[in-house]
């Protein structure tokens, strides 16, 4: 297995694809119970590179019980916390000094240009991971007086965190390893420890990270991989009854039935799922600005992003001025495979997400809708073109589920009231943005647009440092965020008579 076409490859990354398929338990790659395997395919030419494993129920146990050991026993716990933060330090470092291999591996398997793999999976993932190690030596509660008989001063009361034990992290194939980052780091950093199962689609850089961390300091058995279908090794290791919480991103079907499967066992669980992001266009909004940030906004890593923007409702003065410059836009991209640097629109992620979008762009052509195809791509591959919807119609499919492809839908609206109202109209509500030069429009809007992030005069920027999850159905808790570990602590009052 490996890499056969035509762009040079680091060598890290060639021996990395020739390794027999592994699961990463107990600070080793080791051989599964499974016989069974999923292949990996380069998105870009449809070649299999690879081989995962395809875990069961008792691969996943054995995973699960190696993080309990090593919670148990408090080898990484009960560390001081700046020997963590030190540690987990040494890992955003060890991720920056093997970045090209990372980067040119997540490309292989996701098919994301090699800039935005560079740009996100390791520059911003380690500036990720360093913002999270931070908070390691931040954990704390707080003293507080009770009215308790006898009053403050025959009472001491404070409050601890206390790392909630394993944690399952399931991840997506839209960013493998960042997102795999945003699961993993707030954990290490409360002192949990975790399983990690990356997408069965883009399985690699996970593994690639397990290693990195072990070689960084991190004690075996503190962070587990276990890789596989969502429905066998998925719901194996949310179902596990040692796993204390999930940490979940993906889509909101697949959020809802991890959310019933934790109820039942009580265990505490954050979602962050689908979005379905408007971005409402006034009529005093700068063009200059509104193009470039609708263009990143909506065809970034193909529009394979949660808080991609896929509805824009423009005033009708500038309703033409925009869909002619957007269309000229995506007329002129280079399209080609995620390794070629100066290629623009690449390939989704797999045949059958290029599938499923097609069948949204069919069913809209189906139902008379007025489609701008841009730039053309090749039949080899999982390439789809850029597109615009002019006017969809609101029950159109494209307009109420998340797509997950490069499809931005366009719609003239008559006022900022109608805009509002429209992009209020979802049933999901993680990102929006809302594009105005006048500050009390922005100001009168922001607290009416039903979103977890609301951008003015841009569209997807995301920081750690900025809360990000979900309204309604796109999601339950916020990741990032002084706050972020939180969710990975347990929170008891101490109440000391004296
Ligand atoms: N919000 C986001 O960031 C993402 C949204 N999506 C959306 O979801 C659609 C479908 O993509 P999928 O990969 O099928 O998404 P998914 O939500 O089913 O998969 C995400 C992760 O969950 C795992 N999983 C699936 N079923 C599970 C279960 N019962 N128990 C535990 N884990 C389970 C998968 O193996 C994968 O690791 C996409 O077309 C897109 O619209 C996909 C990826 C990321
Ligand atoms: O906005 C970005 O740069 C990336 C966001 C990615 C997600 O949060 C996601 O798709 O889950």
């Amino acid at each position: 297995m490996g890499y056969d076409g035509p762009y040079p490859v680091d060598a890290r990354v060639t021996e990395f694809l020739a390794l027999d398929p592994a699961l990463f338990i107990d600070g080793l790659r080791v051989a599964p119970g499974s016989a069974s395997t999923l292949p990996v395919f380069d998105p870009s030419s449809g070649a299999q590179i690879a081989v995962a494993v395809d875990a069961s129920a008792a691969d996943v146990d054995r995973a699960v019980r190696s993080a309990h050991a090593a919670f148990a026993d408090g080898r990484w716990r009960q560390l001081r916390p700046a020997d963590r933060e030190r540690v987990l330090l040494r890992f955003a470092d060890l991720v920056t000094e093997r970045g090209e291999a990372f980067a040119q591996l997540e490309t292989l398997e996701q098919g994301k240009s090699i800039n935005i793999s560079r740009m996100f999976e390791v520059g911003a993932s380690s500036e990720w991971m360093r913002y999270v190690a931070g908070l390691t030596t931040k954990i704390g509660g707080r003293t507080f007086d009770t009215s308790l008989p006898g009053g403050p001063q025959h009472w001491t009361t404070y409050t601890r965190r206390e790392p909630v034990g394993v944690v399952a992290g399931i991840a997506p194939w839209n960013f493998p390893m960042m997102i795999a980052l945003w699961k993993v780091m707030p954990a290490l950093a409360a002192g949990c420890s975790v399983v990690l199962k990356p997408s069965e689609v883009t399985p690699l850089t996970a593994l690639m990270l397990a290693q990195t961390a072990i070689d960084a300091g991190l004690p075996p058995g503190v962070f587990n991989v276990v890789t596989g279908s969502g429905a066998g090794c998925g719901a194996a290791l949310t179902e596990h009854p040692l796993i204390a919480k999930i940490t979940f991103t993906g889509s909101t079907p697949t959020g809802k039935a991890i959310g019933r499967t934790a109820a039942g066992n009580m265990t505490r669980f954050t979602l962050e799922l689908g979005g379905k992001n408007p971005a409402i266009i006034l009529r005093d909004a700068d063009l200059d600005a509104v193009i470039p940030g609708l263009l990143a906004g909506a065809f970034l890593n193909g529009g394979q992003v949660c808080a991609a923007a896929s509805r824009v409702y423009v005033e009708a003065p500038l309703y033409d001025a925009l869909v002619s410059q957007l269309e000229a836009a995506i007329g002129a991209m280079s399209v080609g495979a995620g390794l070629d640097p100066n290629a623009q629109v690449n390939p989704l992620v797999s045949k059958a997400q290029q599938m499923k979008v097609q069948a949204y762009l069919e069913d809209a052509r189906a139902q008379g809708g007025d489609l701008l195809v841009g730039a053309k791509v090749p039949d080899a591959g999982y390439f789809v073109s850029p597109t615009l919807v002019l006017n969809p119609a609101e029950n159109l499919k494209l307009t109420r589920e998340e797509v997950f492809g490069p499809v931005l839908g366009v719609t003239r609206v008559d006022s900022a009231e109608q805009g509002l109202a429209l992009a209020n109209d979802s049933n999901m509500g993680l990102g929006a943005s809302l594009w105005t030069r006048d500050l009390k429009s922005a100001m009168d809007l922001t607290p009416r647009i039903e979103a977890g992030t609301v951008w003015v005069n841009s569209h997807v920027f995301i920081d750690p440092n900025m809360p990000f999850g979900g309204y309604k159905q796109s999601g339950i808790g916020r990741d990032f965020g002084v706050d972020w570990l939180d969710a990975y602590t347990e929170l008891k009052s101490v109440c000391i008579s004296h």
